[in-house]
C-alpha cells in the first residue's frame, strides 16, 4: 500500500534562499508524527508543500500515491498556523462553513468535539482566547475523514492547561487509518502522543525515526535529544 504521504529530494528555495534541501520521507497510516525543528528550520514550508499551498522547486510530494494536486487536497486535512475563519463568523457559523465546504465534515464529530473543547456555538471567533482559537482549528481540521491532517504549530503559544486539553483531544479524535503530522518547536509535554519524530534542520532532514526506537537506540527523550541536535 503507498504511503500515505511520500516526500521524493523535495527542495525548496525562495529567491535566492535554500529552505529545503533534498527533503525524503514516508509517513504511514495509523502514525502520529512530530515535525520538529527550530524557528525557520522548514516545518511550515514541508506543511505547505504537502497541502498543496507551495510548490517545490525540485522533487514531488505524493498523498497516497496521488502527486500533489486537486484529488489530494480532497484527502488531506491542513490546519494552518494561521487561523481560516472569518472575523464575523460565530463558532456555529464557522462549522456550517466547513460542513459546506468539505463532503467529508463529520457533523457529529464536531459537535462531540466542540463539547469536549469546552467551546460554545454561539462564541464570536474575535472573542476567543489564543488557547480557545486553537482549540476550533484543531476541531475543525479534525472534524474531516482525510487520509492526512496536517497540524502547523497547534499548541503554538497556549498555556500548558490548554496544551494537555488540545493534546487529550488529538489522541481521542485521531482517526487510526489515517496519519497525523504535528510541526511544533514546543518539544516538551507532546512527545508523549508521537509515534515517531521528524527533525528539521536547516531546511535538511536531520532525523526520522520511531519513538520508541530512538529512547533505544540513543538512551535520550525526544527532548534531551531535540536539546543536542538544536544546541547553537
Ligand atoms: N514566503 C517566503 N519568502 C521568503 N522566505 C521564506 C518564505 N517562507 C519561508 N521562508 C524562509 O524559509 C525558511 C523556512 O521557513 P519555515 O517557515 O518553513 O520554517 P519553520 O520551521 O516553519 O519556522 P517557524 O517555527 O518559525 O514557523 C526560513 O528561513 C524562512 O525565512
Amino acid at each position: 500500500m503507498d504511503p500515505v504521504l511520500e516526500m521524493q529530494a523535495v527542495g525548496k528555495r525562495y529567491g535566492s534562499k535554500s529552505a529545503l534541501e533534498n527533503i525524503s520521507f514516508k509517513a504511514e497510516a495509523g502514525r502520529i508524527i512530530g515535525l520538529l525543528g527550530s524557528n525557520g528550520s522548514g516545518k511550515t514550508t514541508i506543511m505547505n508543500i504537502a497541502s498543496g499551498i507551495v510548490s517545490p522547486n525540485s522533487g514531488q510530494a505524493r498523498i497516497c500515491g496521488e502527486p500533489v494536486g486537486v484529488q489530494s487536497k480532497a484527502m488531506t486535512s491542513f490546519m494552518p498556523d494561521k487561523p481560516l475563519t472569518e472575523s464575523w463568523m460565530r463558532i456555529r457559523d464557522a462549522i456550517a462553513f466547513y460542513h459546506d465546504f468539505y463532503a467529508d465534515f463529520d457533523m457529529v464529530k464536531a459537535q462531540d468535539m466542540i463539547a469536549f473543547m469546552g467551546l460554545q456555538g454561539r462564541d464570536k471567533i474575535t472573542s476567543l482566547s489564543k488557547g480557545m482559537n486553537e482549540r476550533l482549528q484543531l476541531t475543525l481540521a479534525l472534524s474531516r475523514n482525510a487520509k492526512l491532517y496536517l497540524l502547523d504549530e497547534p499548541i503554538g503559544g497556549v498555556d500548558p492547561v490548554a496544551r494537555e486539553k488540545i493534546l487529550d483531544a488529538i489522541l481521542q479524535y485521531y482517526n487510526e487509518n489515517s496519519c497525523l503530522i504535528i510541526s511544533t518547536h514546543l518539544v516538551t509535554d507532546i512527545e508523549r502522543i508521537f509515534d515517531e519524530v521528524i527533525f528539521v534542520k536547516n531546511g535538511q532532514l536531520a532525523l526520522h525515526e520511531e519513538v520508541d526506537q530512538l529512547r533505544m537506540t540513543h538512551g535520550k527523550s525526544v527532548v534531551d535529544l531535540f536539546k543536542e541536535v538544536y544546541a547553537q
